[in-house]
């Protein structure tokens, strides 16, 4: 069975349908499996956001989600993470989830790993390129293998239209209020990603 691990942050539940759409795209490879876990929140944002309705709205329905641990880091045999853009940066909670993770950075155990990331901004040009490749440079000094979604799998990024979708990773954009949803363009690129990381990870498992 190839694991296939899915740790994402979602405030508002734009990132979470996103990991859905992904572990979709995961599991329709043969004998791959998807796991989601949320990336557990920090003290100061709780505090900040537990006033608002659509926070505690997203939450509650991500209720069943495990949190991520470092063991599930072990237990994959790739991950693809889920990050939203903070100031066009990955979100200060998957940041210090990684900070935690020095000891894998260490001993090397996520060497060789593919990964990926999808995200999701405000508005078009909020940075969801930005957010996705900075998130690559820690995920390199992790040693793992970086995975894109290139044009010729991906024919929904020649457009100029307002929607996510990059060669670096799938994305989608809320709008500056939040109130839009993860559009069908956006969900089959999402797929798509999880289904390339699980083909790869795969190749790679069958080497060992
Ligand atoms: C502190 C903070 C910083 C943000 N920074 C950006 C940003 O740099 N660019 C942007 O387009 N949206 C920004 N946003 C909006 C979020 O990216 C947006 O709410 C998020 O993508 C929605 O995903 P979620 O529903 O999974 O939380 C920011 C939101 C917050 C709360």
């Amino acid at each position: 069975m190839t694991k296939i691990l899915i740790p994402y942050y979602s405030a508002y539940g734009h990132i979470y349908t996103m990991a859905q759409a992904v572990a979709k795209g995961v599991e329709k490879v043969e004998g791959s499996t998807a796991k989601l876990v949320k990336i557990p929140e920090i003290e100061v944002a709780k505090q900040a956001l537990s006033t608002q309705e659509y926070y505690v709205k997203a939450q509650a329905v991500q209720n069943d989600v495990p949190e991520a641990t470092l063991d599930d880091l072990d237990w994959a045999d790739g991950i693809i993470w889920g990050v939203s853009s903070r100031y066009g940066l990955m979100p200060a909670q998957m940041k210090q989830f990684l900070d935690s993770a020095g000891g894998k950075w260490m001993t090397g155990a996520l060497e060789g790993k593919p990964t990926a990331v999808f995200n999701s901004t405000g508005s078009i040009h909020g940075g969801q390129e930005s957010a996705i490749l900075t998130t690559a440079i820690s995920l390199l000094h992790f040693g793992m293998i970086f995975v894109g979604l290139p044009y010729g799998e991906n024919q929904e990024q020649l457009t100029a239209d307002g929607i996510g979708g990059s060669p670096y990773g799938a994305s989608t954009v809320a709008g500056p209020d939040g109130s839009l949803i993860p559009n069908e363009r956006e969900l089959l690129m999402a797929e798509r990603l999880g289904s390339r990381v699980a083909r790869i990870a795969k190749a790679l498992k069958s080497e060992k």
